[in-house]
């Protein structure tokens, strides 16, 4: 196993229930790595086996190349964050972030330097004396994060960190966890079932459900190449069209992005339908075509002049080929 973190044979089960199955899988050392998938794909238990949080039934984990498969949680150097900030509601935000520092009983004037440090990377250095309920949302994970890095830890796992905050927040702190990861070198796992927030974050992103990880991949790899039609299906848009549609293979799947695609007025070999709906965008259109049982939408642009009802045909001008039961075909 080469990378800094690396999985390798994987099983987690509850009952007789097996949750997480993963073969191998590896990360690179200062790399945001971001792990999406539906709800019970088996984000979360992946991370609390990092964490040793939960025991695996098989399998090695190996962190900056010693292997951590059965060391307890207070021995792997790994900094959590869930979604629900988890501070110590009686305790300032200075007692919070100090926390994992006193436990480990490093003197008072070492603690108090490495709490400033930290907090003044976060700027939350105004907060200290304020407890949590005095907060807001976006100051509460702020804290949790400073915490979680106080004791500068070799991996740092987030856990939907940004699911509890509103819309303008979440992009906010979103864009400063990416250069708050770069600015400390350090390794990030991030759970999310958000596919933008997977995109806009990763490295590298991996997909799983049902416990497997369906792709792993840089965030264009896994949008232009998906390996799967789940993946394609998940991350992003796509329209499936039986390949016969075009005179191929009837068991076979034709894919295609809406960007891919374009209205022509003549054509061999694509999908003739009827406009159901149009949804003006600005900069371009997202035309929703019906052709019998197929439903396949097109961006276009919004000089066009279309109206609802109006018969077109549609072109993809990239496409990809899948199996019947979903898988890439090379
Ligand atoms: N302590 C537990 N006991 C029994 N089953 C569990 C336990 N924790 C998780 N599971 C089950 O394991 C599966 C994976 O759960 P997990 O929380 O890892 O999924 P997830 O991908 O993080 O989902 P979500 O996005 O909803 O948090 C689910 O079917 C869940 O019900």
């Amino acid at each position: 196993m080469t990378g800094f973190l690396s999985f390798k044979g994987i099983v987690k089960k509850f009952g007789s229930a097996v949750v997480l199955n993963v073969e191998q899988l590896e990360f690179e050392r200062a790399t945001y790595n971001v792990i999406l998938g539906p709800s019970g794909a088996g984000k979360t238990t992946l991370l609390r086996v990092t964490a040793g949080l939960e025991k695996v039934d098989a399998g090695k984990i190996v962190l900056d190349g010693e292997d951590i498969t059965n060391d307890p949680p207070w021995k792997r150097n790994v900094g959590l964050v869930f979604q629900n900030y988890a501070l110590y509601p009686h305790l300032n935000v200075f007692d919070n972030i100090a926390v994992p520092l006193t436990v480990k009983g490093l003197k008072k004037e070492e603690v108090e330097k490495r709490v400033k440090e930290v907090a003044q990377i976060l700027g939350i250095g105004e907060l200290l004396f304020k407890h949590p309920r005095q907060l807001s949302g976006g100051q509460q994970q702020r804290v949790a994060l400073a915490r979680a890095i106080v004791k500068e830890p070799k991996l740092l796992l987030l856990d939907e960190p940004l699911s509890n905050l509103d819309a303008k927040l979440r992009i906010e702190l979103r864009s400063y966890l990416k250069s708050l990861q770069r600015k400390l070198g350090i390794t990030v796992l991030h759970v999310t079932h958000d596919q933008s927030e997977a995109m806009a974050l990763a490295d590298e992103m991996v997909v799983m459900n049902g416990g497997l990880v369906e792709q792993k991949g840089t965030p264009h790899e896994i949008y232009r190449r998906p390996r799967t039609l789940f993946v394609a299906g998940f991350v992003g848009t796509i329209n499936l069209v039986p390949s016969s549609v075009f005179g191929g293979n009837s068991d076979e799947w034709v894919a295609f992005r809406p960007e891919d695609a374009e209205l022509v007025s003549e054509c061999v070999g694509c999908v003739k339908g009827t406009i159901s709906s149009l949804e003006y965008q600005g900069s371009s259109t997202i035309v929703h075509v019906r052709s019998g049982e197929l439903s396949v939408k097109v961006v276009a642009s919004p000089e066009l002049e279309l109206m609802e009802g109006q018969e077109v045909k549609v072109r993809p001008r990239r496409f990809l080929r899948y199996s019947p039961s979903g898988k890439l075909l090379e």
